[in-house]
């Protein structure tokens, strides 16, 4: 795209003052030019090793399907497949043989397979994943007379773990998974101290980042080392899984190259001064939505979105002023680049590169005959910017909302149901129309994953936001309406966020209503929050664990 170079200091001749305006100071890239090094016409996947790769898939298959002599076997086969983030590479058989025991082993629910804690939480975890209805009431058979879990189990610490990790995948109605979640991390977090430094750093590690909740890439760099130090290691497994991890980082840093080079022609720091620029930390946001190499067109697409909308949510929220922001809001809404002339000068920038944007995603998916994909995901971000002006009309009027109304307009300014409805787009036919008329429908699971995205934003950015004026956040709303503290409050999103998690697994259950790759998608946009709006808002402040991940998954490449 080609726009007139700009003098300095010419963001400040046509604008109104910056008094009127709510300025936040975000701190500059972190990465700058960094990722430009690899950008490539070609988005292919290396092939170097891709004959030894194909061999290793085949013996890991092999084992996989071997006859089920020691179900248990084949249930840690099957987890260490997945932690080592390569079982893309084996969903059929995975799914058989998870299918042929649950059909052999599990009967009304309940698993008939006797063995110790761990193994018994580790399948339990894996079934739930699968989507296969289990029963929950397996663990009672661990719990003493009384009807507590029995202490004697304490010092099971790998038991402790599992049974830690498998009550994260529990639904509505499953005390029996809360106790377990109560006893578990009381005496994992009282035990952690006692133990070998390795096991003592797993355990802090799951407590506080649980692997259902983990972004998959983050936990295969991480196992791949755990995994290499246990003697028991499977050679071939860990081989595919390094090399496998070597290969994807390879194709996600040309993806990354490719976006950085079309960010750098919008020229962030010069043209939008007031915006956060974080073009690494948009890609790595959509590389946690999907990593497989077949979604490459899917994050390419997804990526730019993001990045615009980016942009766009700090005019709102930290720059735009109220007459500027209702013409912003109209020009969108009538989608026509017509409206350009209506629009102040930094203005003018984001529109034309957001309609450019779409106009590539048009034109890639008219080749595919799929244009229609896209109309869903304009309507959504027409919901988005509505949403931005409602909050924007509030501040103006210094209203506080009643929590039902900042809930129904916050979950759509979150912007989760826009980003999964694109994340479809790209996605090729698996993606039907009646997909996108499902996601934009505002199903149960995408209501939850919004809230899950809402509240955690707001329990640790509305301090941030709040000083330099920005709309109530939940916090505020509620303390408001129901004369409460700000603890009582942040408990009150705790809970919602927890209940919200169970809509989430239970949506995930069979038969669900749509195919599990949709599912998915939703899933891992949850798990992003969950990574990095825990402490603080790393997209914002990017130079924490936002850093070391990126770097983790897409700067240092695993030894083999
Ligand atoms: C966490 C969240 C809302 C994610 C939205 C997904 C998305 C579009 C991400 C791009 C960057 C962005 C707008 C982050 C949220 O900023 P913010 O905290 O200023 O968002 P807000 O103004 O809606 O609170």
């Amino acid at each position: 795209m080609s726009i007139a170079p700009l003098t300095p200091g010419w963001f400040n001749q046509d604008v109104k003052s910056d008094l009127h305006r709510h300025l936040a100071d975000f701190h500059p890239s972190i990465w700058k030019d960094y990722f430009l090094q690899y950008a490539s016409e070609s988005t292919e996947v290396d092939d170097n090793n891709g004959t030894h790769i194909e061999a290793l898939i085949k013996e890991v298959s092999k084992m996989l399907v071997s006859k089920i002599e020691k179900p248990l076997e084949k249930v840690h086969l099957i987890d260490s497949i997945c932690r080592l983030g390569v079982n893309y590479h084996f969903e059929r058989e995975i799914d058989e043989v998870l299918q042929y025991i649950h059909e052999n082993y599990v009967e009304n629910g309940e698993i008939t397979l006797e063995d110790n804690l761990c193994s018994l939480a580790v399948l339990f975890r894996l079934l739930r994943q699968q989507g296969f209805h289990v029963s929950p009431l397996v663990f009672n058979k661990f719990k003493d007379e009384q009807g507590n879990f029995s202490e004697k189990f304490i010092t099971d610490v790998e038991g402790m773990l599992s049974l830690y990790e498998a009550s994260q995948i529990r639904i509505h109605g499953e005390d029996i998974l809360e106790e377990a979640l109560d006893f578990t991390s009381t005496h994992l977090k009282s035990i952690a101290i006692q133990l070998n430094p390795s096991l003592a750093a797993q355990v802090k590690h799951s407590l506080r980042q649980t692997l259902h909740k983990n972004l998959p890439r983050l936990e295969a760099r991480r196992y791949i080392s755990i995994y290499e130090q246990d003697p028991s290691h499977n050679e071939i497994l860990l081989t595919l899984a390094k090399l496998d991890f070597n290969i994807l980082q390879s194709l996600h840093r040309k993806e990354f190259g490719n976006i950085c080079k079309w960010w750098n022609e919008l020229d962030v720091p010069c043209r939008f001064p007031f915006a956060r620029d974080r073009i690494a930390e948009c890609c790595f946001w959509i590389l946690s939505v999907y990593f497989e190499p077949q979604y490459s067109q899917a994050r390419k697409i997804l990526m730019k979105v993001i990045s615009i909308v980016s942009i766009i949510d700090d005019t709102y929220d930290a720059y735009g002023v109220f007459d500027e922001l209702e013409l912003f809001t109209e020009a969108i809404e009538r989608w026509d680049i017509s409206c350009l002339d209506d629009l102040p000068e930094y203005m003018k920038l984001s529109y034309k590169s957001l309609m450019k944007v779409y106009e590539e995603i048009e034109e890639e998916m008219s080749k595919e005959r799929r244009l229609y994909s896209v109309n869903y995901g304009i309507k959504e971000l027409k919901k988005v910017v509505q949403a931005y002006m409602t909050e924007a009309r509030w501040l103006n009027s210094n209203y506080i909302p009643t929590i039902e109304e900042y809930l129904s307009t916050s979950t759509i300014s979150c912007c989760y149901s826009l980003l999964a409805t694109t994340s479809y787009i790209g996605m090729g036919d698996i993606a039907t129309e009646n997909i996108f008329k499902w996601i934009t429908n505002g199903p149960k699971i995408i209501k939850a994953s919004s809230i899950v995205c809402r509240l955690m934003d707001d329990i640790v950015s509305s301090a941030f936001e709040q000083k330099r004026g920005h709309v109530a956040s939940f916090l505020e709303c509620y303390m408001k309406q129901f004369d409460e503290s700000r603890e009582v409050a942040i408990d009150e999103c705790n809970k919602r966020i927890a209940n919200a998690w169970k809509d989430m697994n239970e949506e995930c259950l069979r038969p669900t209503k749509v195919p599990m790759p949709f599912l998915m998608r939703i899933l891992n946009l949850s798990r992003f929050i969950d990574v990095f709006y825990k402490d603080q808002d790393n997209y914002t402040h990017s130079g924490g664990i936002m850093k070391t991940y990126i770097k983790a998954l897409l700067v240092d490449p695993v030894l083999i």
